[in-house]
């Protein structure tokens, strides 16, 4: 806004005038209005004309407006009042008004600081009767310089987005030309003559505002492409630098070419059509907005909700500029509304948060009653991000170590766990000062870990072949063999988890993989990984360990690179990047990788009865709410009285006080539940309507109850069975399923590492028996080269005669 000429309109007959030709006004982008002749309506009027844009507007005034009027036209989106007395300029400012929205009248001009400092003169300051084209190019004739021989001036032309289109050349009688046609007219330096963009091809320019720049030596046209070809650069591009990125203006430009032709059954043609569908996502999105936590989850939730927002406008005829002047005019309010929310969204000052939110509050679990369907699917919803999200976040992590390999885990190992590597691999056998720390007494206890393990898993271990004569003849058999390359995620993000290592390598050794590979984050320390690892991979014989956690070493071993062997299968549990990263990586051909199952964030559902110990109870819950804040753990209560309940919530409290991982099961009991049931049947159809990773039974005769188990992925039967035993060193193992996948999953065991091949011998007799039957069959399917493989053969041993067709 330095442009050379500010109109004048003095009265309303002036106002008139500029609707009549208001283009023109509008053009030079800038307007000053003797606010004493006019009523403050009549002024905001002007402003809410769509050509004078908010913060171009200057009105003059003396005392006789009241001070809330002038508020309330700088409110409205008035750049500055102008003023001729010293006394009231005071005034203004006395009662708050900023000095840049003020300016003081001095010799028939001013100057405004409002935005880019500039003065006007007397001279420039032309009353809109007078205002010619001949004026202005006058008035801009000795403003505008260049110090080009041509004498031609440096012209950017930009969209009503102000994004840049291109940089072209302008003379006085381009100028003229085109404030005269209030079209985009230019001067070619390559014909040397005056250029009417859009004369021969129709993709002609309106002419939105000319401004010239800070010193006077570039002019800016704004422009809209109008003709029906929206591309301003000669080479059939948007603009001259390329075309534009995928932002909100193209998001608009796409919704409306969806509102004119999207198929009756797309979803965005769904969200034009049903206005509740649109308000249910807008509220939908707002929510899970405000409930987003992580940088990426709150930039994702922020595009969903930008996403409906201008569908929403869009399908209401609101356009993205009309959203920007909003925004504009409440930039330049002078008096803010306190900016408290409306009552029905603020949480009541008395109105108790769940105690276990209050930072150092008490941490008691939430209780409902089975008998309340809602708030009982409720608390058993498991706090995990949905898979869209997830994957969204975790396929460019993927994409990019297939792509790049051993440079991007570098990358991505900086990036998420702040260690700068120089190479991603440690290769067996492993270093000495890689063990440096590990106690005796921590040797013995992982090696009376690994025994129990290795004992209850290579009793599982099929070693023979399966044999079985259908009929006469025909001999099926089954025989397994050991999964050639496995590698094995050992978590490492907010613990270090020595004892996944061993669950997952022992089995791997029994069954007898050829190559064993561990993967697992350095520490931030010293980016090593932890010693205990590397002597569990040392004695299960693994090969490597890929120093690298999350998706990225997920996609190291299934794709492979320059360092990490590529694998057959990955297994070991994680947190959400690494499930997604796995399950991503079992579906892609490409990887020719599987997985052992969906082994996610922590969880357990304690069944007790009233003779449960209330510290047993709590000890249970605690022991895998301390994983992380995704874990989940539910109390199922039989018939528990308020005492026994009060008891728990108390142990919880107090034995969760005393952790070092106090503040992450603060966040994991927020969304963890005690359900009150009236009978043991109940608590197990809850439970294997749950389907927990872990099932703990502090029960009467818990034994008993065994049978109604049917989804789980481990029980742990009795008072003194605490689930710590099998997540260490009893022998069963501790990779599990989660997310309610027990309900088709098994955990982790020999056979996960194994594959079982078939094998069949038929004798002629055995031919006999069943070839006729081959032939029906394929017959009725249409396949006579099946058929034939079996008339063939009969033919030549004589079972069929030779004229049977
Ligand atoms: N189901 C089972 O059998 C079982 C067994 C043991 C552990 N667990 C669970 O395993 C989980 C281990 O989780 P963890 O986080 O401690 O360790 P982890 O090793 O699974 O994950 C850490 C990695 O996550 C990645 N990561 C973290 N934030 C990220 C982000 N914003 N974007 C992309 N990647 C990111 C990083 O690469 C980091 O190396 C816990 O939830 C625990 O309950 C489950
Ligand atoms: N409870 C976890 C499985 O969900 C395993 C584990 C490892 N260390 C301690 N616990
Ligand atoms: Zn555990």
């Amino acid at each position: 806004m330095v442009f050379p000429v500010l109109p004048f309109l003095a009265s309303a007959a002036d106002v008139e005038l500029v609707r009549q030709s208001k283009q023109f006004v509008s053009v030079i982008g800038q307007t000053l209005v003797d606010g004493t002749n006019f009523q403050i309506q009549q002024i905001l009027d002007l402003l809410s004309d769509a050509d004078v844009t908010p913060g171009t507007l200057f009105v003059s005034l003396t005392e006789k407006i009241s001070d809330e009027d002038v508020v309330c036209l700088l409110n409205n989106g008035v750049a500055a009042v102008v003023v001729k007395e010293q006394n009231y300029f005071d005034h203004l400012s006395e009662i708050g008004v900023p000095k840049e929205r003020l300016s003081l009248f001095k010799d028939g001009g001013f100057t405004s600081e409002f935005g880019t400092k500039v003065s006007f003169s007397k001279s420039q300051i032309v009353q809109v009767e007078f205002l010619t084209i001949d004026f202005v190019i006058k008035s801009l004739e000795s403003a505008i310089k260049t110090d080009r021989q041509d004498k031609l001036y440096t012209t950017l032309v930009v969209d009503e987005h102000d994004r840049c289109l291109g940089l072209v050349y302008s003379s006085l009688e381009s100028i003229k030309l085109a404030l005269d046609k209030r079209a985009g007219v230019y001067y070619s330096r390559s014909r040397n003559e005056i250029w009417v963009k859009g004369a021969t091809s129709g993709n002609t320019q309106k002419l939105v505002s000319v401004d010239l720049d800070c010193d006077g030596d570039a002019l800016k046209f704004v422009v809209v492409q109008e003709g029906g070809e929206s591309n301003f650069c000669h080479l059939d591009t948007t603009s001259c630098f390329g075309p534009f990125g995928h932002g909100l203006i193209e998001l608009e430009d796409l919704l409306k070419s969806r509102l004119k032709n999207s198929p009756e059954k797309s979803y965005t043609r769904r969200l034009f059509n049903d206005a509740d569908l649109l308000t249910a996502k807008i509220k939908e999105e707002a929510e899970e907005l405000t409930e987003a936590r992580t940088t990426s989850e709150i930039s994702w939730e922020a595009a969903d909700l930008f996403y409906f927002t201008m569908v929403k406008l869009v399908a209401s005829g609101v356009s993205l500029a009309d959203v920007e002047r909003n925004l504009n005019t409440k930039h330049l309010k002078i008096t803010r509304r306190k900016g408290d929310a409306k009552e029905k969204f603020m949480k009541k000052k008395d109105e108790p948060k769940p105690s276990s939110t209050v930072e150092n509050g008490p941490i008691h679990l939430n209780v409902v009653s089975a008998t309340d369907t809602k708030a009982v699917e409720g608390s058993l919803s498991r706090p995990i991000q949905k898979t869209n999200e997830i994957m969204h976040l975790v396929n460019p992590i993927v994409e990019k170590v297939q792509k790049e390999g051993d440079k991007a885990l570098i990358e991505f190992t900086n990036k998420f766990d702040g260690v700068k590597l120089e190479s991603p691999v440690l290769k067996a056998p492993f270093p000495k000062e890689y063990f440096e720390g590990l106690t005796d007494e921590m040797k013995e206890a992982l090696d009376l870990s690994m025994e129990n393990v290795r004992k209850f898993h290579e009793a599982q271990l099929q070693k023979e072949t399966l044999k079985v004569e259908t009929q006469p003849g025909v001999v099926c058999s089954r025989f397994p063999r050991p999964i050639e390359k496995v590698g094995l995620y050992i978590p490492g993000g907010t613990a270090v988890l020595p004892s996944t290592a061993l669950m997952l390598g022992v089995p791997a050794k029994v069954a007898q993989c050829k190559e064993i590979i561990f993967a697992s984050p350095p520490r931030k320390s010293d980016g090593k990984v932890s010693p205990e690892v590397v002597y569990v991979a040392e004695k299960v014989g693994a090969s490597k360990i890929v120093l690298a956690g999350g998706a990225q070493a997920v996609a190291a071993m299934a794709y492979g690179t320059e360092s990490v062997p590529k694998v057959d299968k990955i297994l070991g549990p994680g947190n959400q990047f690494v499930t997604a990263a796995k399950m991503y990586v079992q579906n892609d051909t490409q990887a020719l990788c599987s997985i052992d199952m969906p082994a996610g964030p922590s969880e357990v559902l304690v069944i007790a009865d009233e003779d449960a110990d209330a510290d047993f109870v709590a000890s249970d819950l605690l022991s895998q709410a301390e994983h992380g804040v995704d874990s989940q753990v539910i109390l199922v209560g039989v018939s528990l009285s308020d005492k026994k309940i009060q008891e728990i919530q108390d142990a919880v409290n107090a034995q969760a006080l005393q952790l070092p991982r106090v503040d992450i099961v603060r966040q994991c009991i927020n969304h963890s539940s005690v359900v009150r049931c009236n009978s043991y049947d109940e608590a197990f159809d809850i439970s294997n309507q749950y389907a927990p990773e872990h099932l703990i039974l502090q029960i009467q005769n818990a034994n008993k109850y065994l049978p109604q188990v049917f989804n789980a992925g481990s029980v742990f039967v009795g008072a003194y069975t605490p689930e710590s035993c099998g997540d260490y060193s009893s022998g069963t193992n501790h990779t599990l399923p989660t997310y309610g996948y027990a309900r088709q999953y098994s955990g982790v065991n020999t056979s996960t590492f194994q594959k079982f091949i078939t094998a069949q011998n038929v004798t002629p007799e055995g031919l006999d028996k069943i070839g006729r039957a081959v032939m029906s069959v394929a017959k009725v399917e249409g396949l006579d080269g099946h058929r034939n493989a079996i008339k063939i053969r009969m033919q030549k041993l004589g079972l069929l005669p030779e004229s049977f067709q």
